[in-house]
C-alpha cells in the first residue's frame, strides 16, 4: 500500500487516485480491496479524529482572498482538502506547511486570484467543486474544473444558475456536470437567492460570489444548513448578517467588498468522521471508547440526537469554545440500541451520517425510517441505492418509500457475508468496515482507498483502540 505524502509547497501524490500530466485525475490507480472479520475484543481508549473537512475547506479558500498571513492548526490533511490546496495555489496564493504541521496562507487579497495557467483538478471534492465556483465566477478569468469519475456525475447546475446572475458565464457538459468552463465576471452583481434545496454548498457558492459584488447578497435557506461559511466570512472581518424566518428558516445578509484581513483558524475535529467511531464502539459489545476535540456546531449533530434517541450512552464532555466552534470530548459505551425515526427537517445536520447511521439501524430492534433523504442521491455515489446495497448484501432488509428509507433492525444479528461495492465514496467503505466489525461473517469490501478523501489514518486510529483491522 502506497503512503501520500503531504507537500511542502506543491506536488500533491494522492493515495486513491493519480494524476497525467495535465494535472487531471485519473481512475483509482490500485484499489485497496479489505476483508473485514468481527472485532476481536471489546474497542476501549482515547482518540482525536482529524480536523473538521467543511472547516478545513473553508479556512484555505477564505484565507486565499484575506490580505496577510493566515496559520491554519488542525487542518484536515485528507485528499478533497489537498486538492483545494492545490487549487488555491494555482489561483495565486502561497501555501505551505511547516515541520509542526500548521498550514500557512498567504492570500491575495479580495478580486486578486489570478488566471489558474491549468485545469483546476477537484477529485472527489463536491464542497471544493462547488465553493470554488462561486469564487471563479466572481474574478476577471476564464478557468476550467474538473474531478474524478464520482465528482463528473455529480450536478453542478445547482450552483451555475444562481452563479449566471453575477454575470458569470459557464460552458458545461449535458446536465451541467464537470467538466466546467467558468468565463468569471471582474464586476460580478450581487444575489439575491432562495435556495431550492437544503445545501450548505450551494448557500456558500452564492456568498463566496457576493464578496466581491458591491452591494448585499442575500440568501434564503428554507431549512438551516452548517453555518461555517457565515462563521468563517465574519471571523476574517466581513459582515454577515443571520434572521430567522417565521418557517424556520433563515436569511444570510452579507456586504460585499469587505476588506477580509488574515486570520489564525483552529480546526475542531470532524463530527462525520467520530461518527464511525462513534457507531463502532456503540455496537462491538462491552466498548468504552473517549472521542476527544470534536466540533459540536449545533447544525453538524443530528447524529448525536438520534443516536440518543436510540439509546445510546453518549456523554459529551469539557464542552468549550475554540477558534469560534463549539467543541467537546464524546464518552461512548457499547448501547442496546432501539429502532428510531429521523424526521426530514433534521437531515442536513446529519447529511453525511446516514450511511453509519443504516448501520446502526441495521444492528438495533425494531424497524427505523430515515425521512426525506433525497439528498443522498448526489454524494459521492448515489448513497441511497448504495446504502441499501450494503445492507441487503449482508442480509439486512430495507425498503425505498419515495424519498425515506426503512430498515428493518436485526436485533444484534447482522449476518454479514457480503461483498460491498463503495462506487468511489470513503463513508461507504467506512459504513461497510464497521457492519464488518460486529457482522456474524467476513465482509468483503470492493475498495477502501477513497477513505483517504476524508480521514486519513482511519484503519490504524480504530486499530489503536482495537478493531483489529487488517488494512
Ligand atoms: O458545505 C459543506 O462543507 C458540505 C455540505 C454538505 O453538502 P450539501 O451542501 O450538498 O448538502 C455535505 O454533504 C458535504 O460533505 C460538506
Ligand atoms: C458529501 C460529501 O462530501 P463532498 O460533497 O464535499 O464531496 C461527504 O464528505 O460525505
Amino acid at each position: 500500500m502506497q503512503k501520500r505524502q503531504i507537500p511542502a509547497s506543491g506536488g500533491l501524490t494522492y493515495g486513491g487516485t493519480s494524476r497525467n500530466e495535465m494535472g487531471m485525475t485519473q481512475a483509482p490507480s490500485s484499489s485497496r480491496p479489505l476483508r473485514v472479520t468481527r472485532a476481536p475484543a471489546p474497542l476501549a481508549g482515547t482518540v482525536a479524529v482529524p480536523g473538521d473537512k467543511s472547516i478545513s475547506h473553508r479556512a484555505l479558500m477564505f484565507s486565499a482572498l484575506a490580505e496577510g498571513e493566515t496559520r491554519i492548526i488542525g487542518l484536515l490533511e485528507g485528499e478533497d482538502v489537498l486538492r483545494t490546496a492545490d487549487a488555491m495555489r494555482a489561483l495565486g496564493a502561497h501555501i505551505t506547511r511547516d515541520e509542526n504541521g500548521r498550514w500557512h496562507v498567504r492570500g491575495r487579497g479580495l478580486g486578486a486570484l489570478t488566471e489558474p495557467s491549468d485545469v483546476l483538478d477537484m477529485g472527489n471534492s463536491g464542497t471544493a467543486a462547488r465553493l470554488l465556483s462561486g469564487i471563479l465566477a466572481s474574478h476577471g478569468m476564464m478557468s476550467v474544473m474538473t474531478g474524478d469519475a464520482s465528482l463528473r456525475r455529480r450536478p453542478m447546475k445547482r450552483v451555475t444558475d444562481p452563479l449566471a446572475g453575477t454575470g458569470a458565464t459557464f460552458l458545461a457538459r449535458e446536465g451541467g456536470r464537470l467538466p466546467l468552463a467558468i468565463q468569471g465576471n471582474a464586476t460580478p452583481a450581487p444575489l439575491d437567492y432562495r435556495l431550492p434545496v437544503a445545501s450548505a454548498q450551494v448557500k456558500s457558492a452564492v456568498l463566496l460570489a457576493g464578496l466581491n459584488a458591491a452591494g448585499e447578497t442575500r440568501v434564503e435557506e428554507p431549512v438551516p444548513t452548517r453555518d461555517h461559511t457565515e462563521n468563517m466570512l465574519r471571523h476574517f472581518g466581513a459582515q454577515v448578517a443571520v434572521e430567522e424566518t417565521p418557517e424556520g428558516g433563515r436569511i444570510i445578509r452579507l456586504q460585499g467588498k469587505p476588506h477580509l484581513i488574515a486570520r489564525d483558524v483552529t480546526v475542531p475535529g470532524d463530527p462525520s468522521s467520530a461518527a464511525f467511531v462513534l457507531v463502532a464502539a456503540l455496537l462491538v459489545a462491552g466498548s468504552d471508547v473517549v472521542i476527544s476535540n470534536v466540533g459540536l456546531n449545533p447544525l453538524r449533530t443530528g447524529l448525536f440526537t438520534t443516536l440518543r434517541e436510540m439509546g445510546a450512552r453518549l456523554d459529551i464532555t469539557n464542552e468549550r469554545t475554540e477558534g469560534g466552534e463549539p467543541v467537546g470530548d464524546l464518552h461512548v459505551q457499547a448501547s442496546s440500541l432501539q429502532a428510531v425515526d429521523v424526521p426530514a427537517e433534521r437531515a442536513p445536520s446529519m447529511i453525511d451520517e446516514y450511511p453509519i447511521l443504516a448501520v446502526a439501524a441495521g444492528f438495533a430492534t425494531g424497524i427505523s425510517r430515515f425521512r426525506g433523504v433525497e439528498e443522498l442521491r448526489v454524494k459521492e455515489s448515489d448513497r441511497l441505492a448504495s446504502t441499501v446495497a450494503l445492507l441487503e448484501k449482508n442480509g439486512v432488509r430495507t425498503k425505498v418509500d419515495g424519498d425515506d428509507l426503512i430498515i428493518y433492525g436485526t436485533q444484534g444479528a447482522i449476518p454479514g457475508g457480503g461483498t460491498v461495492e463503495t462506487h468511489m465514496d470513503h463513508r461507504l467503505a467506512m459504513s461497510a468496515s464497521i457492519l464488518g466489525l460486529v457482522a456474524e461473517n467476513p465482509v468483503e469490501i470492493d475498495d477502501t482507498a477513497f477513505i483517504d478523501t476524508s480521514f486519513p489514518g482511519y484503519f490504524p486510529l480504530l486499530n489503536s483502540l482495537g478493531a483489529g483491522f487488517a488494512a
